[in-house]
């Protein structure tokens, strides 16, 4: 995330972080809880390891340096890619992940709630990206899960600040004319999270973007209700 805060813990409840253990271990990916044996995140994830027995699940933490061989994870049973996508800018940038085992449910992890698809109307005011992703273009992971309030942007905005990309109605995007504030590598997969009327809900799955937080280049962000019949369609 660039220009973003700390989260505290417990704020973000529905994020987990995704990592790959080959050689080594490391954080690749955010995810959201959806319910206690699914996790939503991005395509481009999991693409470069299908193999569910080389994720760990991490849920109910706040920073990466939490992390240790002793630190508990759900194992991944099964990886669902959107089979229409190919790669994040042309969109369908969506998979679940099927936990080994259902998870419990505490302060510490919960599950976000699904925009339903007659939702593609409401305009969300208070909508946040987090993640552990680079705080830069040439950045790092970070240790504290980082937030940023982001505002929403229309489809047509957002094809004018892309004239190169074809801008579907299957994404959403947010961002600041000015930049600044973004996400960016390393938050990809994790939600763009709006709250409405004392509800949070998962409007978005952070995707792609042109570099991160630069001028007239929003996040563009898998509209997650326009998913809702595939999602649980797989998860029921
Ligand atoms: C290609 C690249 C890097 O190598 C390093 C950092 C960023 C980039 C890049 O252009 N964009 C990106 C690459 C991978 C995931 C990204 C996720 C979000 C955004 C966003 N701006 N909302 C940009 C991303």
């Amino acid at each position: 995330i660039v220009g973003g805060t700390d989260s505290s813990p417990g704020e973000w409840p529905w994020q987990v972080s995704l990592h790959v253990k080959l050689s080594r271990q490391r954080h690749l990916c955010g995810g959201s809880i959806i319910s206690n044996q699914w996790i939503l995140t991005a395509a481009h994830c999991v693409t470069s390891l299908a193999n569910p027995n080389s994720w760990r699940v991490y849920a109910g933490i706040l920073k990466q340096s939490e992390i240790n061989e002793d630190t508990p994870f759900f194992r991944v049973e099964e990886i669902i890619v959107h089979p229409q996508y190919k790669y994040a800018q042309a969109g369908y940038d969506i998979a679940l992940m099927k936990l080994a085992k259902p998870m419990n449910f505490t302060d510490l992890q919960l599950p976000i709630c699904l925009p339903s698809k007659e939702d593609t109307n409401i305009f969300y005011t208070d909508c946040w990206v987090i993640g552990w992703g680079y705080r830069k273009e040439k950045g790092r992971v970070q240790d504290i899960l980082q937030k940023a309030p982001i505002p929403l942007m229309s489809t047509e905005e957002c094809q004018a600040r892309y004239r190169k990309r074809r801008i579907g109605d299957k994404v959403i995007c947010a961002g600041y004319d000015e930049g600044g504030r973004d996400a960016c590598k390393g938050d990809s997969g994790g939600p763009l999270s709006c709250r409405h009327e004392e509800v949070w809900y998962l409007v978005g799955i952070t995707s792609w973007g042109e570099g991160c937080a630069r001028p007239w280049q929003p996040g563009v962000y898998t509209k997650v209700a326009e998913y809702s019949d595939w999602i649980l369609g797989k998860t029921t």
